[in-house]
């Protein structure tokens, strides 16, 4: 279906639960934190049913995210049900690795077509203090996991942050040049109102590419499956490739293709947004799948034209990134 502004949405992020295992500076406090309770969450059922729905008005591809998606329980089964939905095509999940690898052959089986692994550092120390409190040889068996699988293609997105861990910014690249992983250099983005959130902390991504393009020559064209706003180039002589995620310097929201759905049931049509539809709510109510794919058009039509961003996030929006899902 298209929205308002000629776009065509048909990618639905779906964020299982708010519940994560890390506690990422940039994403999450890492204390006083309210999770929902169990009875608030959509159960697995209702997701699929939603997701089924969605598909009538032109939803092909859902990413699984949070929280962290691996957390919640019985998530083989939720990719097995959506896999199984005739008109969604790819059934992909955003983690940050940390229980991937025990969880990979099942997931696969499930049907799982991609996985995007989250890692902002290759320094065990420095990826404990971002994380929190991660071990960064959990997730390196993890991504080692889906390259010995097979599942292609494998990427990796990274916050990039100034004196935290823009010194490494080579290392990922050198590391997109030997393996193929296809790394995002992701804009450190103000959402939820963190403290850890500075202007001076975010590094836009013409700053990357610069230092990049003193050392490698990047090429256009490179043609890495997905449906997200990554702006994609080859490495010359690489196995992989480095992408770019310009949230803040320069959105991409003419492109927008998706709407999301947070784990206590609300549609939102907008990352940024306020506007939040109750699904849950009218499931509750009995409403019929007529109803339900009428408030799913409801959150294409009204979806904004664009972030705005640079205006802050707003004491009203009460939402975190880990509660919306990315
Ligand atoms: N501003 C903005 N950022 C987004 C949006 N979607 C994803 N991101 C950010 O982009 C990064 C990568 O997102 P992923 O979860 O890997 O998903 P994707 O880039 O859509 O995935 P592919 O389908 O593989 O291209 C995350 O940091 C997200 O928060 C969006 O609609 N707007
Ligand atoms: C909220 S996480 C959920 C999925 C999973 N737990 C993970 O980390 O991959 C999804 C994505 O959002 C990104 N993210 C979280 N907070 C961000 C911020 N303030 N700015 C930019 N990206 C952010 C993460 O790096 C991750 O790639
Ligand atoms: S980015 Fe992902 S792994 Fe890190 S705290 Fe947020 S939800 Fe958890
Ligand atoms: S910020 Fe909103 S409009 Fe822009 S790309 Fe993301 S979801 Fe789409």
């Amino acid at each position: 279906m298209f929205d308002s502004y000629a776009r065509e949405i048909n990618y639905l992020r779906v964020s299982v639960t708010d519940r994560c295992n890390l506690r990422c500076k940039y994403c999450m406090p890492e204390e006083g934190i309210e999770s929902l309770g169990h009875t608030n969450v959509l159960a697995l059922e209702e997701i699929v049913h939603l997701i089924r729905v969605a598909a009538r008005v032109g939803i092909r591809k859902v990413r699984l995210t949070g929280g962290e998606p691996l957390v919640r329980k019985n998530i083989t089964d939720l990719v097995e049900q959506i896999a199984k939905i005739p008109q969604i095509t790819d059934v992909a999940i955003t983690t940050n690795g940390v229980l991937f690898a025990d969880m990979a052959e099942e997931l696969k089986a499930a049907g799982l077509t991609r996985v995007n692994f989250s890692l902002d550092s290759l320094e065990p120390d420095s990826f404990n203090y971002i994380t929190s409190r991660g071990r960064l040889s959990d997730v390196t068996r993890s991504i080692a996991k889906a390259l010995e699988m097979g599942m292609a293609p494998v990427k990796i997105n990274t916050v990039v942050m100034k004196g935290i861990n823009d010194h490494e910014i080579l290392d990922f690249v050198k590391l997109a040049k030997e393996m193929p992983l296809h790394v995002r250099f992701i804009e450190f983005m103000p959402i939820g109102d963190l403290p850890f959130y500075q202007t001076d902390r975010v590094v836009s991504v013409s700053e990357i590419k610069e230092i990049i393009e003193q050392q490698y020559d990047l090429y256009k064209g490179s043609t890495v499956q997905g449906n997200g706003p990554a702006k994609c180039y080859q490495i010359n002589g690489g196995l992989g490739s480095v992408g770019f995620i310009s949230a803040m310097s320069d959105h991409f929201c003419s492109e927008c293709n998706r709407i999301r759905m947070t784990a206590d049931g609300k549609l939102r049509g907008c990352l940024f947004g306020k506007q939040e539809i109750n699904l849950k709510m009218a499931l509750q109510n009995g409403a019929s799948d007529e109803k339900i794919a009428h408030l799913f058009s409801k959150a294409i039509r009204e979806k904004p034209n664009r972030h705005y961003m640079t205006e802050g996030w707003g004491a009203d929006n009460k939402r975190k990134m880990y509660q919306i899902g990315g």
